[in-house]
């Protein structure tokens, strides 16, 4: 049998369950689970691992909470990982009024990609409202294809997971699977820096920059770890460290606070700058965050 492997992106406003339901479908099929991740705007939900297949779920930071005042950016990202994610999962509930202004649902309907639409908690309603709201999804997205689910009760998710894996490509797996199932944290952590990177140079910097954990010491207050971040030039490389170290100071002061609260405990973080110029010969998985190189 062939291997799979895609990115499977959900959306959804706020508080419609987009959690639940990830951990739902990841749940017993954990191979790896971003549990503090959940609560921060990480990207990644989890990534499930089984020999056949591995599906990454991931979310789209920040973008969807009114609270956070958006960065352009974050924006661009969000905008094109709908676009480049192998399938979306977009999540409503029984509750929300659906709202023809909704920027971001202006964005799914732009997607090119399947759109699964996911109407979460219909235990709270009865049968002949639910009926109008599928109706009124199907008029509202023609191209999705909608599942009526409770996320809290297991509701009609095994047709749903069934349903990502016959729409998942044929793939190798995008990330190593005995890397994953070993050290978990350590690929969090390099994704929470290259995040970062990202964010602080915009495009100054090309996303063909890898960051390697070199060193993860656990300890009883604080964990130590220490980092290359590998470009493949020397202005790269200034540019990163900045005038006078600041922009890196900078860069290990907000990567090191994102990855506290995913760890949930005090990090000490060393962040070093170096020129690898074999590295640009390394899978950019970047590329597969929606992120254009
Ligand atoms: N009745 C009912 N409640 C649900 C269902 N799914 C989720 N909820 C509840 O809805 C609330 C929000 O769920 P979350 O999974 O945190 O939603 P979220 O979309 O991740 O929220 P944000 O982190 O704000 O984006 C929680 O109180 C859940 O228990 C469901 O199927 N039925």
């Amino acid at each position: 049998m062939t291997h799979k492997a895609g990115f499977v992106n959900i959306v959804g406003n706020p508080n419609v369950g987009k959690s639940t339901l990830s951990n739902q479908l990841i749940g017993e099929r954990l191979s790896i689970i971003t549990s503090k991740a959940q609560t921060t705007r990480h990207r990644i939900f989890g990534i499930v691992n089984t020999e056949d297949y591995q599906i990454i779920f991931s979310d789209t930071p920040g973008v969807l909470k009114p609270k956070y005042k958006l960065q352009e950016s974050m924006l661009q990202f969000s905008k094109s990982a709908l676009i480049d994610a192998d399938i979306l999962l977009y999540i409503t509930d029984t509750i929300e009024q659906p709202d023809k202004n909704d920027e971001f649902l202006n964005l799914v309907k732009r997607a090119k990609v399947p759109i699964l639409l996911a109407i979460n908690k219909i235990d709270l309603i009865n049968q002949q409202k639910l009926e109008e709201r599928v109706e009124y999804w199907q008029k509202e997205l023609p191209h999705a294809e909608i599942f009526p689910i409770s996320a809290l009760h297991n509701f009609n998710l095994k047709n749903l997971y069934n349903r990502i894996l016959d729409l998942l490509p044929e793939s190798p797996p995008y990330f190593d699977k005995d890397a994953l199932t070993d050290k978990p944290e350590r690929f969090f952590v390099s994704e929470i820096i290259r995040e970062k990177i990202l964010l602080n140079y915009q495009k100054e910097i090309p996303y063909s920059v890898e960051v390697e954990v070199e060193e993860y010491k656990e300890g009883p207050e604080r964990n130590h770890i220490r980092c290359v971040i590998h470009v493949t030039r020397d202005s790269q490389k200034g540019i990163i460290i900045g005038h006078k170290g600041k922009a890196l100071k900078k860069l290990g002061i907000d990567a090191r606070k994102e990855i506290e609260m995913f760890l949930g405990k005090k990090v000490f973080l060393e962040l070093y700058v170096k020129v690898s110029k074999d590295w640009r010969d390394r899978p950019n998985y970047l590329k597969n965050f929606g992120y254009e190189i």
